[in-house]
């Protein structure tokens, strides 16, 4: 390790009342992994955000190598070496262009490389991609390509701007584990050149393999800084919190009715057919890949694509939803994975939100009962733990994570039969997502049947039975009070090689 790239002295930053930042002291090395830990809402984005040109600090001072750096726009931030990769893939590429050309966008808009002088071009951008380790057809349009590799090319497009210090924000949020492999194969090698990396997660796994240093933040201040080996994962998650980590117990309901029953199912042409069972009160969890087909299950469940054969039961009668309306009117909800894009609206507040799929539980005629609504996002907001001063903020004030709280949370505001959260915990720190499993187990408990689908550890926490889908069908299942978990592994990497063959 050399001297910090990154010197950062008493930073603050404010939006209104809201003091965010309040007196940041942070040391970034060069080469090295700095994994940046904090609970939803303790500032994290926001210290980025400063970093990368996008948010100008109150006070307190930046050096990168020693000379002073505040960065008005993100143009003079990346100028000045300081490259940030966002949690949204397609930030960072332009779909419609070929591999080559989104290496060289800067270069292309700036003017030093002609995007006419196609070889000449393509000779370039091999010599970025080889730099980097990215091993990728230089022809093909990015539109075309599987996340992972999109995000490798962000990276790599950066990396032609010979970066000081690299920022990734929850950058395996959408990886399956061996994308992931490759994301931190990459980070490997920008550590030997030397680069400082700023690794924001609140993933436990990708911490213990990519981390150097743990830096805790909480409310705003860096509140413990973690770099002795063995690293203490334990201790930085307890700075973060400013308390240990309170569990969320799993009880284990005996089997009992059978709400829902899929037999014979086929998602996709290709795809092996497969029956499922789920009882009542049971949280079933779905794992596998992505791209294995777990969202696809989901849509069907919700009436947003009908299986290709197969039949459905819920509660014992016959269930075909044409359309996600005719889901809600069984009782079947879904939260669905893509929260920010799809769900919330931005310009309505935090409550209008929460109650916005039940709005007319909440109305009379066309006027919207205040107070009945008001009384249900009090509820919601103390129930989800969403951190915010008043239900009738604006969504957008909220951080990523209490977000997405909301986004989760409003489908267990009302009794439902069965519901379908898929991917509820996605940037939601560790303990947001043992009060979410926590809810998400009393919502089982008290009168419905869950299917999740999640990650393996996420399932682990919360589950009481774990399915791993491969190939759009089900590979395995397994009770998660005995789980053998070299079998899952198994299963699920079987299905990634036979997919790679
Ligand atoms: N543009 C803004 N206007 C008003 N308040 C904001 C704005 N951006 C962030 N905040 C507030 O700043 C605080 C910190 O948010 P930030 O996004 O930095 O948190 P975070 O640590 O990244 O959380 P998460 O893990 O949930 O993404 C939150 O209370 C949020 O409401």
């Amino acid at each position: 390790m050399e001297g910090p790239a990154i010197r950062i002295r008493d930073l603050r930053k404010a939006f209104g009342p809201n003091q965010v930042l309040r007196g940041i002291d942070l040391d970034l090395p060069s080469g090295a992994v700095t994994v940046l830990m904090g609970a939803n809402g303790a500032g994290k984005s926001t210290l980025v955000k400063v970093l990368c040109g996008v948010h100008s600090a109150d006070a307190g001072t930046v050096t990168l190598d020693g000379r002073p750096f505040a960065p008005a726009s993100p143009a003079q931030a990346l100028r000045a070496g300081v490259v940030t990769v966002h949690q949204n893939i397609n930030d960072g590429v332009v779909p419609d262009l070929d591999v080559a050309s989104n290496l060289l966008l800067d270069q292309i808009a700036d003017g030093s490389v002609g995007v006419a002088s196609g070889r000449a071009l393509r000779q370039r951008a091999r010599g970025v991609a080889e730099a980097v380790g990215l091993r990728l057809d230089l022809g093909r349009p990015v539109a075309g390509l599987p996340l992972a590799d999109r995000q490798l090319v962000a990276i790599a497009r950066a990396m032609a701007h010979k970066p000081r210090l690299l920022i990734l924000d929850e950058p395996t949020s959408s990886l399956s584990a061996a994308e992931a492999d490759r994301l931190f194969a990459l980070i490997d090698r920008l550590r030997a050149q030397g680069v400082a990396l700023l690794y924001i997660s609140h993933r436990m796994s990708d911490i213990r393999r990519i981390a150097d240093r743990i830096v805790s933040m909480r409310d705003g201040v860096v509140s413990g800084l973690f770099e002795e080996k063995p690293l203490d994962t334990a201790g930085a998650v307890r700075a973060m919190l400013g308390r240990d980590l309170s569990d969320a117990a799993i009880s284990i309901p005996a089997a009992g009715r059978v709400i829902l029953s899929m037999a014979g199912i086929v998602l996709r042409q290709d795809a092996l057919p497969f029956d499922l069972t789920a009882c009542a009160n049971e949280v079933v969890a779905i794992t596998g890949l992505v791209g294995s087909g777990k969202s696809a299950l989901a849509a069907a469940l919700f009436g947003q694509s009908a299986p290709l054969a197969g039949t459905m039961t819920l509660d014992g009668s016959p269930y075909a939803p044409a359309s996600p309306i005719e889901a809600v009117a069984r009782g079947v909800f879904l939260s669905p994975r893509d929260r920010r894009a799809n769900a919330l609206v931005a310009d309505f507040d935090i409550a209008r939100n929460l109650s916005l799929p039940f709005l007319r539980r909440h109305s009379w005629g066309s006027f919207i009962r205040w107070r009945s609504e008001a009384a249900m996002a009090n509820r919601m907001v103390g129930e989800m733990g969403v951190i915010c001063r008043s239900p009738r903020d604006g969504i957008l004030t909220l951080s990523g994570g209490n977000q997405q709280k909301v986004a989760v949370g409003r489908w267990m505001s009302e009794a439902s039969r069965l519901l379908v959260l898929d991917e509820p915990f996605q940037g939601v720190d560790i303990q947001a997502r043992r009060d979410i499993g926590a809810k998400v187990r009393a919502t089982a408990k008290d009168r419905a049947t869950v299917v999740l689908v999640a990650e393996l550890d996420e399932a682990m926490e919360i589950a009481d039975r774990i399915l791993v889908m491969a190939e759009h069908s089900l590979a395995g299942e397994h009770r998660n009070q005995n789980l053998d978990l070299s079998a899952v592994m198994r299963q699920v990497t079987e299905a990634q090689q036979g997919a790679a063959a």
